[in-house]
């Protein structure tokens, strides 16, 4: 039997540092990552068969726990019938009227194979439907890996101190420009100097890439008007967001209409899912019934489309996403008074169901208060906890997430994980 130490040492004989997305890494936090055998509910067992109560959920996907016994049915369902046609199949279209049916601005959609694939052909279609070249972004947001995001991105490229990736032509980082998020001021100004070159701005509309930071009041509404005015597209990235914070997304829990929207995570079921939609008139500009390009050979694929539409039914049931909100919000108050309790300095920001916990007095709204919390804290935190059999993602700047299966008493274990944790850490 391999345990984790072993697995890994062969890991990075082969993967570039051991894993095949760098977020997995513990290279902030230290210490080696655990591998998993199995995942229950709101549960992960590693290969030597220590249990965690998992805040990481996939990166997002597990919103109503591992494993889900009917997300499971459907999948085995599916894989009766082939495991891909290349041709169209049903659960294509049901799943393009679920989306459009729940999700407020989108009219029409197409399917591709992750959040990434998903950003990148919403700006290729921005771009060819303006004909404008730049882009807009905003400084700690994470929209794939895409050339044109990979510039003062958040996520593994915020974590490991390398925002703008060598690699991106120096070309292609000019035609993205960045912004502070949070502040509209600077969104004016700049679309004041270059609105009329701006294709699109691209947005979290809820951060959750450098940590978790909600759009101040008013913000999402002026980042929309300002678009409007200049002829740009407004495409909100609601690859984390999307059926996370509310059934219909952040723009449904804000009631601001972006033009184009990008989807993954949850509409996957946990399988390899991403999606763009919006105004009809923009994705009838998609090809074939239009002359921008995308396509996919694996995208719609019908295991994938079972397993995302069993999630999206669950998700529907009544009072969901209200339970879920109110369980993250037990979840975040209770850590708020352990961390009062031991006087350490520390904060927390929640939408729906995700949070984010910072080692900083004040309320964080900004990248650069999210930056200037104390991180050192949050690695001795992140250990103390996992030792106690709680697994928060490996970095301070990203967001947490619950899913429907996480129950009370996880949220009391947690919470005293968290409390001897802190108490270690000071004596
Ligand atoms: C907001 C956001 N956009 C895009 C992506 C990229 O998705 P993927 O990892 O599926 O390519 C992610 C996460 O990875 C994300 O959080
Ligand atoms: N918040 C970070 C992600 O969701 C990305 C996961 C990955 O890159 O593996």
């Amino acid at each position: 039997m391999s345990t984790n130490h072993e697995l890994f040492q062969r890991a990075k004989r082969l993967l570039p540092g051991g894993v095949n997305s760098p977020v997995r890494a513990f290279k902030s936090v230290g210490g080696e990552p655990f591998f998993t055998a199995r995942a229950d509910g709101a549960y992960l067992w590693d290969v030597e068969g220590t249990r965690y109560i998992d805040y990481v959920g996939s990166w997002g996907p597990m919103i109503v726990g591992h494993n889900h016994p009917a997300v499971r049915a459907a999948v085995e369902r599916a894989v009766q019938d082939g495991l891909s046609f290349g041709t169209p199949c049903p659960a294509e279209v049901t799943m393009a009227e679920t989306i459009a049916k729940l999700v407020p601005s989108v009219e029409m959609v197409r399917m591709v194979n992750s959040g990434t694939e998903a950003t990148m052909s919403a700006i290729r279609l921005a771009r060819g439907a303006t004909g404008r070249a730049k882009i807009v972004k905003f400084e700690g947001c994470y929209h794939g890996h895409g050339d044109s995001f990979l510039v003062k991105a958040g996520s593994g490229a915020l974590t490991y101190g390398v925002p703008t990736s060598p690699g991106v032509p120096k070309a292609n980082a000019d035609l993205t420009l960045t912004l502070p998020y949070n502040d509209l001021d600077a969104a004016k100004a700049l679309f004041a100097e270059q609105g009329d070159e701006i294709a699109a701005l691209i947005i979290e509309p809820v951060a959750g890439n450098m940590n978790c930071i909600p759009p101040v009041d008013g913000y999402l509404q002026g980042l929309r008007e300002l678009c409007t005015r200049h002829g740009a597209l407004l495409i909100f990235d609601e690859v984390m967001t999307g059926f996370r914070v509310a059934l219909g997304g952040a723009q449904a829990l804000y009631g601001v209409m972006p033009d184009l929207t990008t989807f993954g995570k949850i509409i996957g079921g946990g399988m390899p899912v991403g999606a763009y939609g919006g105004r009809r008139d923009l994705m009838e500009q998609i090809a074939p019934a239009g002359p921008i390009y995308q396509a996919g050979t694996l995208s719609g694929n019908p295991v994938a489309m079972a397993a995302g539409l069993a999630m999206l039914e669950l998700v529907q049931a009544p009072g969901f996403y209200d339970t879920l909100a109110a369980r993250t919000r037990v979840l975040c108050d209770g850590l708020q008074s352990v961390a009062d309790g031991e006087g350490v300095p520390f904060s927390t920001n929640r939408v729906g169901g995700m949070f984010g916990l910072f080692f900083t007095a004040r309320k964080v709204t900004s990248y650069a208060q999210a930056t200037t919390a104390d991180t050192a804290r949050f690695n001795r935190f992140f250990h103390g906890v996992l030792e106690r059999g709680v697994y928060l993602a490996p970095s301070a700047f990203e967001a947490g997430f619950l899913s429907s299966a996480h129950s009370d008493q996880d949220i009391a274990d947690t919470l005293q994980a968290a409390r001897e944790a802190l108490r270690e850490a000071k004596g």
